[in-house]
């Protein structure tokens, strides 16, 4: 079951949240340029980073009028209100697709044609970049504690709330407009990865369809991530809150 229809041509926007990721944008936007996609724009949401990249996201946004934007927030305040305030901005925009993606070039952007035609010929309402699919992978110099996390963690969320994905905390991912609105975005409270993990139970527990693109991916070359013991806190106790707990979900 889909949550909507989506028109021949979709208007996509590509919404990256960015801290200090100021080496790394101007690469993501060209190669985001590059791509055989009709409407395609990118939406930088940065959250005032010391290192200046809102500054090159809105130099990226002078150069490209109408493709490239920029949503400044005044202050660090996590990868999962960074994406609700873009995607958000990107529904109001007009967005058919929304695809989030991180800022470091560790999702291949080469895969976006496959996962837009994947959500849009077959029954999905979100389609996966997945490190764990059949022909999915990542990188050989991730750092082994990263990999083992990663693992752990998908095993941990699959246990608790049966998901029925093979990588439910993957970052790479394109949403039918439909979709979003479908799963009431303002109510979602998880913040680090466990975000990743909080949207796919509201599509999934919705009966909506999540699908799985394999993906390569890479280790950052540059910048550093931005993961923390609070983050792996909330991503440890979410899954449980989501199957036990009180609220919207
Ligand atoms: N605006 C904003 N952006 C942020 C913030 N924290 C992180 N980001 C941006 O969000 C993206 C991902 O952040 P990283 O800190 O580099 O993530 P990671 O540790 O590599 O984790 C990735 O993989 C996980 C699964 O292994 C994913 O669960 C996670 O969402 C992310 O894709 C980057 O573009 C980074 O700049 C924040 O507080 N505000």
């Amino acid at each position: 079951m889909t949550a909507a229809s989506t028109p021949v041509s979709p208007a996509v926007v590509v919404v990256v949240p960015t801290y200090n990721e100021r080496e790394n944008l101007p690469v993501l936007a060209h190669l985001l340029a590059e791509l055989p996609v009709a409407d395609l724009r990118l939406l930088v949401v940065d959250d005032n980073s010391p290192d200046g990249t809102g500054e090159v996201a809105d130099r990226l946004a002078a150069a490209s009028p109408g493709t490239v934007g920029v949503l400044h927030r005044t202050a660090k305040d996590g990868l999962g209100r960074a994406y609700l305030a873009g995607m958000t901005r990107a529904l109001d925009e007009g967005a058919d697709v929304v695809i989030q993606m991180d800022a470091d070039l560790s999702h291949p952007v080469e895969a976006i044609p496959a996962m837009l035609d994947t959500l849009l010929t077959r029954d999905a309402a979100v389609v996966l970049g997945s490190r764990y699919a059949p022909g999915g992978s990542t990188a050989a110099d991730w750092p082994w504690h990263r990999k083992a996390l990663s693992v752990w963690a998908n095993r941990y969320v699959d246990a608790i709330l049966r998901l029925g994905v093979k990588d439910a905390t993957a970052g790479f991912k394109a949403w039918r407009a439909g979709t979003l609105r479908a799963i009431d975005l303002p109510t979602v409270r998880s913040n680090g990865y466990s975000f990743q993990v909080e949207m796919n139970y509201r599509t999934i527990t919705r009966g909506l369809t999540v699908l799985e693109v394999p993906i390569r991916f890479a280790e950052r070359v540059t910048g550093a991530s931005k993961m923390s013991l609070a983050v792996q806190v909330e991503s440890a106790l979410t899954p449980w809150r989501l199957r036990f707990g009180s609220g919207p979900r």
